[in-house]
């Protein structure tokens, strides 16, 4: 079912300070910033080899990272992103599985214009999974 790691995803407190300390310390390439409303979030990919860092800041009301913000003040890893060739497919088969598929478990159009789902964290040992569709 897993394909290759889409993303990790850091929630920060300040985007911009985030940014600049990827780019200004560590010399990484990083996207310009996308709000993105529908999922209460304004993030930036930061380009790798091998995969992305994908940074979030919460955006407005509701955004369901507040809370995690709350819990963790100086920011944290959030989730693991994860592609999947059918996001339906996985969608079905997890929850045959038991996992429990967060929101009405119909996917939404992600950050790359693509359907994303996610699974609880509880049922994944303390790890928010995203899953994308590619
Ligand atoms: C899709 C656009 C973009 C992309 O890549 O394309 C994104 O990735 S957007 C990312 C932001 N969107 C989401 O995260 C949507 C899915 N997340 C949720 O629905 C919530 O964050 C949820 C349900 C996972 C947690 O919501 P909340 O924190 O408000 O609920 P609780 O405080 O009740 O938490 C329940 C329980 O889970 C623990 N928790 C929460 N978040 C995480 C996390 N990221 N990793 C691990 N554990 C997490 C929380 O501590 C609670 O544990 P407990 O022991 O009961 O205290
Ligand atoms: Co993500």
């Amino acid at each position: 079912m897993l394909g290759r790691v889409n993303h990790i995803a850091i929630v920060v407190p300040d985007l911009g300070k985030a940014v600049a300390s990827y780019r200004d310390t560590l010399g990484a390439s990083v996207s310009a910033p996308q709000s993105l409303p529908e999922h209460g979030v304004t993030v930036v990919f930061v380009e790798l080899p091998n995969t992305k860092v994908e940074l979030l800041e919460p955006l407005g009301e509701g955004s369901p990272i507040r809370s995690f913000l709350d819990k963790n003040p100086s920011g944290g890893m959030h989730h693991i992103c994860y592609e999947v060739d059918d996001i339906l497919v996985a969608r079905d088969s997890l929850i045959e599985r038991g996992a429990r598929v967060l929101g009405a478990g119909e996917p939404k159009t992600g950050a790359h214009g693509r359907p994303v789902l996610f699974l609880h964290p509880k049922d994944f040992f303390g790890t928010l999974i995203e899953l994308e569709q590619v």
